[in-house]
């Protein structure tokens, strides 16, 4: 059903590393931050690839000669060595924390650009939920993968370069011992980590169900409370969390073995040369320096593999999460401008036609929700489309918006085909009024000004007396800059009616899509509504789903619409006149 789960099998085909390579052009973009991170990287590997070197000097020159000179010079090395690591450690993680920091940032905003311009249809498809947590918990993963994984893997790989190099260097002899054993460990974590991608990239879809679960729960946390439904929501959240748990834990108990037996083998070789060693030192073929100073380029390097081991596992699952980002930046809008999009006159007529047209939601192929739908309403004219839930009023929206394109027919603005213009241009023609409208959580002056964001104070001001909203925003504590809370839980449904119609009355486009809200408003309230709907439809090109008798009774004309298509056309008096459907429907919808 939802896009991520089907393209699961793809993603995993992938090499996790060439899922982490759509991550270059993010990296690029910060080059100062990414060669400062490589050359302090190249700093801080050449500082602890000289440390045991030091040491051995230290125990046998410092020790052997017994100087105090000597000793102080061997100590006084070492402390420099030292310092130079923690300048240079600290350089590099200053450069990969915020160039983590930054490339997560800029993916979370090309993410969030890319989302929000994609078509209906795609939004359909994908829980809103699940596409915030991967704005969320993958770009995060991401965050740390750069910020930390990626750094500790490149490092580790140069330290056990280096110290596989200074290992020969040092004893060439034990160092082949030493090469043969470190195969041994590679061969597990290479297996261990292709079964990982795969059950990373479930553990990540199932934290994502329990996200996308909450989300939508949460989001209508009144509908939850009024069902008396809190223990039901507990229960299944809890049971997708404990889903969730299950493959985290079989990912984790994965990770472990992985680690383990790749300590166990490492360590095990190391064991195997130093007492190979240990008998060299007894029988004088070496020096205890030498000895120890092989020990620890040996336990430098044995530890960098046992951390490129862990870190391993960590950018694969990385690569599941940077895989389910790619994907949904691949996504392409259904809904495009043309190459060269067509204009429209100036200023826009307000001329609609719908012209023999058939549409089906993508999900059900089979119910067409327009068929062979024919409309046109002249600039200026109002027309009430009523009809019985599911006929298809809301799609008539829908496609006038170019929401959706038809599969049949073409729908026209002033004789221009929708497809022919920039959905933009056709949007700035075109103000909605939904049913429910969406109020942000900012104040009332910014979710008016939603309308057009270039609007003076003065005109919000206009534009809030026109939608006879002034009185009810005077008497919030702030006036117009009160904050209205998340979808506007602070205002009554009537209210949020006004401020969707301030709103539109601000965007002064010359059609008007009006879905009447069904719910019943106190008296005084509705006058108010009803009168502010009467200004803005004014002088525009109105289309409007009705449930009032006063919309009905004032309309140019009614469009009685069954099964996506239209049964009957008239005034009021003619449609009642007529019996059938809309006689049906006026019995009890409009008239009590
Ligand atoms: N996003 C969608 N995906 C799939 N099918 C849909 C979608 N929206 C609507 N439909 C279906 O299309 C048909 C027409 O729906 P539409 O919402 O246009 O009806 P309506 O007349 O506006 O109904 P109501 O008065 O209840 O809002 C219905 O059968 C509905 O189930």
């Amino acid at each position: 059903m939802n896009q991520p789960a089907n393209a699961t099998p793809t993603a995993q085909a992938k090499p996790a590393i060439g899922s982490l390579r759509t991550l270059w052009p993010f990296v690029s973009r910060h080059r100062g931050l990414f060669a400062g991170w490589l050359v302090a990287l190249a700093c801080s590997s050449a500082a602890t690839l000289t440390l045991p070197k030091a040491f051995g000097t230290m125990i046998d020159q410092g020790f052997a000669q017994g100087g105090g000179a000597a000793i102080d010079r061997a100590f006084l090395l070492l402390f420099a060595v030292a310092v130079a690591l923690a300048l240079a450690t600290a350089a590099r993680f200053f450069f990969v924390s915020l160039l983590g920091e930054k490339v997560v940032a800029d993916l979370r905003e090309r993410l969030y650009a890319h989302l929000v311009g994609l078509d209906l249809g795609f939004h359909d498809r994908n829980r809103s939920g699940e596409l915030v947590s991967r704005l969320t918990a993958d770009a995060e993963l991401l965050r740390s993968v750069i910020g930390s994984t990626m750094s500790v893997a490149l490092r580790s790989v140069v330290t056990f370069l280096g110290s596989l190099a200074m290992l020969f260097v040092t004893s060439p002899r034990l160092a082949t011992f030493a090469l043969l054993g470190i195969p041994l460990a590679v061969l597990p974590i290479v297996l261990g980590a292709r079964r990982l991608q795969k059950i990373s990239r479930a553990n990540q879809d199932r934290v994502a169900d329990a996200n996308a679960l909450a989300a939508e729960t949460l989001g209508a946390v009144a509908t939850v409370q009024a069902h008396a439904r809190e223990p039901y929501e507990r229960g299944r959240f809890a049971s997708a969390l404990q889903v969730a748990v299950a493959t985290a834990r079989r990912r984790i108990q994965a990770q472990a073995w992985v680690t383990a037996i790749a300590i166990v083998l490492v360590f095990g070789a190391i064991t195997l040369v130093l007492w190979s060693g240990a008998h060299d030192v007894a029988s004088g073929r070496m020096t205890a320096g030498t000895l120890g100073q092989f020990v620890l380029y040996a336990l430098i390097g044995g530890g960098s593999v046992g951390a490129l081991a862990e870190v391993w596992n960590e950018l694969q699952r990385a690569a599941g999460g940077m895989g389910r980002i790619s994907e949904l930046l691949e996504e392409t809008p259904a809904i495009t401008a043309p190459a060269s999009p067509a204009t429209l006159p100036s200023p826009v007529r307000g001329d609609i036609v719908l012209d023999r047209v058939t549409f089906h939601y993508p999900q059900r192929p089979d119910a067409p929700a327009l068929e062979d739908f024919s409309l046109h309403v002249r600039p200026g004219e109002t027309v009430a489309l009523v009809g019985p839930s599911g006929a298809g009023k809301s799609t008539v929206f829908s496609v006038l918006l170019r929401f959706h394109d038809p599969q049949a027919g073409q729908v026209r603005v002033d004789g221009v085909d929708l497809r022919q213009l920039d959905p933009r241009t056709l949007r700035d023609t075109i103000a909605l009024v939904p049913q429910h409208p969406t109020i942000f959580a900012t104040t009332a002056r910014d979710n008016i000004r939603y309308g057009r964001l270039d609007a003076t104070d003065a005109e919000v001001d206009a534009a809030v007396k026109a939608a006879h909203a002034a009185d009810f925003v005077a008497a919030l504590p702030e006036g117009l800059d009160t904050q209205l809370g998340e979808r506007g839980a602070r205002l009554s449904g009537g209210q949020q009616q006004r401020i969707a119609i301030a709103r539109a009355l601000l965007k002064d486009a010359p059609i008007l899509l009006l879905d009447e809200a069904t719910s019943a408003l106190d008296a005084q309230s509705e006058r108010a509504v009803q009168e502010a709907l009467e200004t803005l439809m004014q002088g525009r090109t109105t289309l409007v789903v009705a449930h009032r008798l006063a919309t009905v009774l004032k309309a140019d004309r009614i469009v009685v619409m069954d099964h996506g298509r239209i049964v009957a056309e008239g005034r009021h008096e003619q449609l009642l006149a007529q019996g059938g459907l809309y006689a049906e429907l006026a019995r009890l919808q409009f008239i009590d």
